[in-house]
């Protein structure tokens, strides 16, 4: 069984706990039964001292057998030994268990990141998923491998101490049964309390790694800008939320054996008054041998409880990384419908367009429209440009035509498919995409172009390679396809590592190509690189570019110019040249050496 996300409402934290326990019951029962035996033997060694102690004190010294005490306590050490030996095995099976189970876990939240809609990117700090999945699944661990099932076998000595002593004393175990009371009260109040300081820490938490996360992505302005010092002063914030938040937990945590300490001195103290007072009374009812084993027994009962207490830190701490995950898992996840093919080997539509966008608005929020009503039909091996200042709509339009985003209205076709809804594995088939920023992933150069598709071939590899210009440099390396790139690796220049981009998205040959300011911020040798790439693989290809400068887009047959989230303009560059109009404006404006985005 395959642990799936929900949409379906709030997961309680426990429901998740059950499902967790249910989904490895199968591959684990031996280790789940193993455990319960273990517990079993655990208890029951644990109240063969108590016994032995009454039977030495009321038999085996008041009639002076000696070889019965000898033996009784040889029983006793075989009983300390055998207890140690089974302990070492609850805590082995508790682990082994444990790790499987937050293997699960783990495994369910990548299952959860990868159907997340981009939105949940755009709301959400990288820190703080991050934060679920890492210190709130550790947390989660301390649970599984400490709190629950520890927990599981100390309710079992519990029971069967309790029951010992009630075949004891029935009055006497009344007494126990107020102390476990008053323990399971005070648990109560401070569990509550623990558990709001945890959620306040893993808060704090997030907020930490939100913030490790931006400096070092922004070290490189925060060093040029020498300002180290104020965002040293900034992650102060976070720190000191943090130390507040475990102070707050700590007072309660530290405050927590003191109440139950006093309880059980309490207990212990009341029981030996009033078994000598019943013993002084009727003589006969309660033995000393009885008394002390009760007393024993008081000391053994209450140990587990305070152990199931003293765990509360850990299960509160884990109750909040769970909830958090819990939250996480019922976000929304992306419900695309029946996913659509593309046909093998992808053949031309009837119609000869390749890109349709009919109608289309978008926006990233309810309140603001950043498409309005764009209409656009690009014909299969054109070459477009969509050219508009910065904040325009471009990147949004390119993310629709990409399917990253659902129009809010209208439609879009790739060769007669919605590319919102197309199958992950044809993805590539279809459409090529070079965004803005390169991005390099650690690995070799033939990973970051397969992005490791292992269905793309040595051969696919090197061909796209030579098409953008790469070849030569690659296999002048000495590891060739085999370079290790990223902070481990070599570094790539600028140029270099948008040449790899192009390469990663030509390597499947796919019909479309959409490439994001491909030169922006390039000097004009490199552009030409680029662009002679580019006019490599351009070929048969339905190809669109968006720039904010006219100078940046390449040989297109048609220009589209969009201000404020509407296309203004459009026709090839001849007529649009010999109209008024915001073309002939960007490129008397660029001529005068102003830049379009200012
Ligand atoms: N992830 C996002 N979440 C919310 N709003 C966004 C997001 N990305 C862009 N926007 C907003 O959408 C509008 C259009 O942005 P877009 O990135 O599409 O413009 P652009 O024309 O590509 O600009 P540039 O040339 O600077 O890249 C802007 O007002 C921007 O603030």
């Amino acid at each position: 069984m395959t642990l799936t996300p929900t949409n379906r409402g709030k997961q309680y934290p426990f429901s998740l706990i059950l499902k967790m326990l249910a989904n490895t019951w199968r591959r684990l029962r031996i280790f789940y039964i193993a455990l319960a035996v273990t517990a079993l033997i655990l208890t029951l060694l644990e109240l063969l001292p108590p016994i032995l102690l009454r039977s030495i004190l009321d038999i085996y010294l008041k009639e002076g057998q000696m070889s019965q005490i000898w033996q009784a306590a040889a029983y006793y050490l075989a009983a300390a030994v055998g207890s140690s030996f089974f302990a070492f095995g609850q805590t082995y099976l508790t682990t082994y268990i444990g790790q499987n189970i937050l293997m699960d876990l783990r495994l369910l939240m990548a299952n959860h990141i990868s159907k997340l809609p981009m939105n949940y990117y755009n709301r959400t700090p990288v820190g703080e998923i991050m934060s679920y999945m890492s210190s709130d699944v550790d947390s989660v661990n301390a649970l599984f491998s400490s709190g629950l099932i520890s927990g599981f076998t100390d309710l079992m000595k519990v029971f069967g101490i309790a029951t010992a002593m009630y075949l004891i004393s029935p009055r006497l175990f009344l007494v126990a049964l107020l102390a476990i009371a008053a323990i399971f009260m005070a648990a109560n109040y401070f569990r509550r309390n623990i558990l709001k300081a945890q959620m306040e820490i893993r808060k704090a938490v997030g907020k930490i790694n939100t913030y490790l996360q931006e400096l070092f992505n922004g070290v490189r302005v925060i060093k040029c800008y020498v300002k180290e010092d104020a965002y040293e002063d900034k992650f102060q914030v976070p720190l000191r939320e943090h130390l507040k938040s475990i102070n707050h937990a700590a007072v309660f945590d530290s405050y927590f054996p003191c109440v139950t300490q006093t309880i059980r001195a309490i207990t212990i103290a009341t029981i030996i008054l009033l078994g000598a007072r019943t013993g002084n009374m009727d003589n006969t009812i309660l033995t000393i041998g009885s008394l002390a084993a009760f007393a024993d027994l008081v000391s053994r009962l209450l140990g587990p409880i305070e152990a199931l207490s003293q765990e509360f830190q850990t299960i509160q701490q884990a109750m909040a990384g769970l909830k958090r995950i819990n939250g996480f898992l019922d976000e929304e996840v992306e419900e695309k419908g029946e996913l659509h093919h593309i046909d093998h080997p992808l053949t031309q539509t009837k119609s000869g367009i390749a890109i349709r966008i009919k109608e289309v608005s978008f926006g990233y929020s309810k309140e603001k429209t950043v498409l309005k009503g764009v209409c656009l039909d690009i014909e299969e091996g054109k070459k477009v440009a969509i050219v508009g200042r910065t904040g325009a709509g471009k990147t949004s339009l390119m993310n629709l035509i990409a399917g990253l985003y659902r129009p809010l209205e209208g439609e879009i076709c790739l060769s007669g498919i919605d590319p919102y809804r197309l199958c992950p594995e044809d993805r590539r088939r279809l459409i090529g995409i070079v965004p803005q920023n390169t991005q390099i992933f650690e690995g070799t150069i033939r990973e970051n172009i397969t992005l490791r598709d292992e269905r793309i071939t040595q051969e696919e590899i090197e061909k796209a390679a030579k098409l953008v210009g790469l070849h030569e440099l690659i296999v002048s390396l000495a590891d060739g396809y085999d370079t290790m790139l990223g902070i481990q690796g070599i570094k790539l220049s600028f140029g270099q590592g948008q040449l790899l981009s192009l390469a990663r998205a030509v390597v499947t040959d796919p019909p479309i190509l959409l490439l994001d300011e491909p030169t922006s911020g390039m000097d004009a040798l490199t552009e030409s690189v680029i662009f002679d790439a580019f006019r490599a693989v351009g070929n048969q290809r339905t190809i669109i570019t968006i720039s904010h400068r006219l100078s940046g887009i390449i040989d297109a047959n048609v220009v589209y110019i969009i201000a404020s989230g509407k296309i203004v303009q459009s026709g090839s560059p001849e007529k649009l040249a010999g109209e008024k109009g915001w073309y002939n404006v960007f490129r008397q404006l660029e001529d005068l050496g102003w830049r379009l985005d200012i």
